[in-house]
């Protein structure tokens, strides 16, 4: 058996949670920049576009009825309701993804999160990214300057319900320096690669191994 085929995996569903600011979709960039054994799972979503945002790539901008018939044909992972509009993930591309052995990172909300877990418990890494402080997180809404005033002060509401979830990630990173958090955020990935249900060819490069020591 050759060492390649010992490098033949399962991939990585990785889920990134946190209130609205703490740095998902800055840590999310950066990893996609970095390796290119990962992709993102694009969401559909209701809500506007923000300035610079691109169709498809950063999210699928849709309709509500749109939205809806998704739903009714089954065409999403999860969904969820948030912050007055829907947010979710279209099924196709993440099964693409995963049999041809890619790790998918996801951006999405708890509820989203329990329900992934319900369906795909095995893959799944989640992981919870914490803001230093409130003060911090609020000034990183504000200095991301793409929302209103009166959306920014939604997002702050809701923050403690969304935090309220952190126990139910397998990992929690608190989002302090971004490079340090980065390093860390890499580390969990490749452990979870490592991880033997993950690895599809090591039972028969052991047992090739057992044979031959035997043998000896
Ligand atoms: N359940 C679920 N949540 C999502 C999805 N896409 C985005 N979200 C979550 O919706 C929330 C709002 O996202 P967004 O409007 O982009 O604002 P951001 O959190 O400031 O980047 C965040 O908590 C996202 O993680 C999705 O497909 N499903
Ligand atoms: N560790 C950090 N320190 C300071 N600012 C950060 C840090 N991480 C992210 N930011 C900034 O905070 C703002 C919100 O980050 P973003 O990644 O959009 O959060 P989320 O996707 O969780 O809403 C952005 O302007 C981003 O550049």
């Amino acid at each position: 058996m050759s060492l390649k085929n010992l490098e033949k995996r399962r991939g990585v569903m990785l889920v990134l949670s946190s209130p609205s600011g703490a740095g998902k979709t800055t840590l999310t960039r950066r990893l996609l920049e970095n390796d290119p054994q990962i992709v993102s799972s694009v969401s559909a979503t209701t809500r506007e576009a923000r300035p610079g945002e691109v169709h498809g790539k950063d999210y699928f901008f849709i309709s509500h009825d749109r939205f809806k018939d998704m739903v009714d044909n089954s065409e999403f992972l999860e969904h969820a309701n948030v912050f007055d509009n829907r947010y979710g993930t279209p099924r196709g591309p993440v099964m693409e993804a995963l049999k041809s052995g890619k790790d998918i990172i996801f951006d999405i909300d708890w509820q989203g999160t329990q329900q992934l877990a319900e369906s795909a418990a095995d893959d799944l890494v989640r992981v919870f990214i914490l803001p230093p402080s409130i003060g911090d997180l609020e000034k990183r809404l504000r200095s991301r300057a793409q929302d209103s005033d009166a959306v920014v002060e939604k997002r702050m509401a809701r923050s403690a319900d969304e935090i309220s979830h952190w126990s139910e990630y397998d990992y929690v990173l608190v989002n302090d320096n971004v490079d340090a958090t980065f390093q860390k955020l890499v580390h969990i990935l490749e452990a979870e690669r490592l991880k033997r249900r993950r690895r599809i060819g090591l039972s028969d490069f052991a047992r090739e191994l057992m044979e031959e020591g035997r043998k000896r």
